[in-house]
């Protein structure tokens, strides 16, 4: 279902028929809804726009500014530490300190801003809880807008859920983790809400609302007087983090908070932004709470800088961990540079997730969760994420058994061996063998995570793992890649050539074979055939499109009324 089109993009606002009260310059295209309207205020709105049109156009430059540098990748230039920088990254300088109420973050659970998982995040013994509007959200106009009221009761600690088919009620604990919140990245709009006739930039709605309503709860009761806490995802180079900079001290103006009170962590999920580790922190220094390994963007973001790289193509994704050279190098790169700032340098992410059904595989999925915390301990980590509640006592046991009774080890830990880690390291092409299976695979579970994002789900279970927008996004460039270079797939001694013709059979089959895993009649009731028809022209365009988020967008855009949207 796409939005209907029209010309009318600049149509001045109508509040009679949008419901909601919105200031001068903004119009509301999203479903009216009560509890919605209490978000979306007068106030709240004239913030949110005041944000829009201060930054709009550096926000658009610095759009720009990753179109050139992408352009400059594919003439055969690599990402490398910047020259004009160098003094950043050799003068010795810190951080503010790091806000006494998340000095331990052991372990942090992540997931999207759904309100039993809200419920379950916060009451699930990690340290902190990353709600998230970015890789595990669909951002649909219901989900973004409940997202933000279950947040506010989160914060106001009155949230509850009665699930009534188990007629069960969730309230929190007396003990909660403490919360984070993930906008969108800096490419995604929001559709349904126009600022002078344009979309408004996703993330500084996310931002925008969640901070209007929420900061002077959140500092009282959650914060010790810090907060609130950012989680930004997906950014390329400093001068982005310098407009987030420019955004939290415009908001702390505002609403009359000291300067350094909001706090944020900084995920290097992007190649480029690995040679800019030092400038992020030096723009962000007195709102930083370190960096974040987003290993699975990271991965992502590899294929997608090398897209005119045949030399650089990637193993069957599976092969492609963290014991890479290259993601083993980044994450030794993190930890001794957040160190040397005073800040935490935070794990990432393994997809395994508990299996219920088989005690044997879930020991096994454990097992690899375990070990893979244990690398990231014992190279410096402050802490990693957890992907699921039945996860975090073994991670836990793994950083408190290393890590003894300090809260972090930013002071014991400095890996100062890593101050030697070139670019090579950083860029040296994965190892590992191709296979149809692995095309197979990628194209069973693009599909699935696409039809579950196109019916409002961001992170879904697939064969025991977690799969979301970054997990995915692997799935989808490197089927692009491997057809656009014709790879041969030698890793199952097959030795066929990556051709549309092989594609095409491989998408019909997998289909049959997600119809007969899902049961005909789910298969009919979901979006799974327009999934197929997004995936496989994504996967077969001449030009890598850039996010996958992006591109099927329009998709799960609806305006009421009905018949009014903005060109995107
Ligand atoms: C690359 C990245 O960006 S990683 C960060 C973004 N990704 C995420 O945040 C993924 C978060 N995790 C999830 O969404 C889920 O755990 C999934 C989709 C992976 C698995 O979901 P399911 O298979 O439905 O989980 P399962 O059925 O085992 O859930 C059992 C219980 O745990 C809860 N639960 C599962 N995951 C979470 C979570 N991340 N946070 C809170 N509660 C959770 C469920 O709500 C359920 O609660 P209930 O027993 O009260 O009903
Ligand atoms: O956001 C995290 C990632 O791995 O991507
Ligand atoms: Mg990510």
């Amino acid at each position: 279902m796409g939005p209907a089109t029209s010309e009318n993009h600049h149509a001045p606002p109508d509040t009679k028929k949008s419901g909601y009260d919105a200031p001068e310059g903004v119009e509301i295209r999203g479903r009216y809804d009560g509890e919605f309207a209490a978000i979306l205020t007068k106030d709240a709105l004239q913030f949110v726009a005041d944000l829009q049109r201060e930054f709009r156009n550096r926000i658009k430059y610095a759009m720009e500014c990753r179109k050139e540098a992408r352009r400059r990748y594919s003439e055969g230039a690599l990402p490398g530490f910047d020259p004009a920088t160098r003094c950043i990254r050799e003068e010795e300088w810190t951080c503010a300190p790091v806000p006494p109420a998340v000095a331990d973050r052991k372990v942090e659970i992540t997931g999207p801003v759904e309100r039993k998982m809200i419920i379950n995040a916060l009451n699930s013994g990690a340290k902190v809880f990353m709600a998230d509007f970015e890789d595990a959200l669909s951002p649909s106009w219901e989900n973004l807008m409940r997202g933000q009221v279950n947040l506010k009761d989160a914060v106001d600690g009155t949230i509850t859920f009665h699930d009534k088919v188990r007629n069960r009620v969730y309230k929190l604990n007396n003990q909660t983790a403490k919360l984070f919140v993930r906008p969108r990245g800096w490419h995604l709009p929001e559709a349904h809400i126009l600022i002078d006739g344009e979309p408004a930039t996703g993330c500084l709605v996310d931002f925008g609302l969640y901070f209007y309503h929420n900061y002077a709860a959140f500092r009282r009761i959650q914060g010790a007087g810090f907060g609130p806490f950012f989680y930004l995802p997906k950014m390329e180079n400093s001068r982005e983090a310098k407009i987030w900079n420019c955004v939290f001290e415009k908001a702390e103006k505002v609403a009359g908070i000291e300067r350094g009170s909001i706090r944020a962590t900084v995920l290097i999920e992007t190649l480029p932004a690995v040679f800019q580790m030092n400038e992020i922190l030096h723009e962000l220094r007195d709102h930083s709470v370190g960096l974040n390994c987003g290993r699975w963007d990271y991965i992502f973001s590899y294929v997608k800088t090398f897209q005119a790289h045949p030399d650089r193509l990637l193993p069957d994704r599976v092969q492609v961990g963290m014991t890479q050279h290259f993601t083993k190098s980044y994450s030794d790169l993190l930890i001794w540079t957040c160190h040397r700032r005073g800040v935490h340098a935070m794990g990432g992410m393994a997809a395994q997730i508990p299996i219920r059904d088989d005690p044997e595989a879930n020991k096994e999925a454990l097992e690899l969760v375990r070990k893979d915390k244990l690398r990231e301990v014992r190279a410096g980590h402050d802490g990693t994420w957890a992907a699921h509640p039945g996860l975090i006592p073994a991670c836990m046991e793994v950083f408190s058994d290393n890590m003894g009774n300090t809260p972090n080890q930013i002071q014991s830990m400095k890996r100062e061996d890593a101050s030697t880690i070139t670019e090579e390291d950083l860029l040296q092409r994965p190892r590992g063998s191709r296979s149809l299976e692995g095309l197979r695979l990628n194209t069973r579970v693009g599909i699935q995570y696409l039809a579950a994002w196109l019916t409002g789900t961001g992170s879904v279970p697939l064969y025991n793992l977690m799969e979301d927008a970054a997990t995915a996004e692997i799935s989808r460039v490197q089927n692009w890649q491997w057809l656009k270079y014709g790879v041969e797939l030698d890793g199952d001694g097959l030795g066929v050539r990556v051709s549309n013709d092989l594609f095409g059979k491989v998408v019909e089959e997998e289909m049959a074979r997600i119809e007969r895993e899902v049961g005909k009649e789910k298969f009919q009731r979901g979006r799974y055939k327009e999934a197929c028809k997004i995936f496989a022209r994504q996967c077969t365009a001449p030009t890598l499109d850039d996010f996958l988020t992006l591109n099927a967008y329009e998709n799960i855009v609806i305006h009421h009324p009905m018949g009014s949207s903005p060109r995107l």
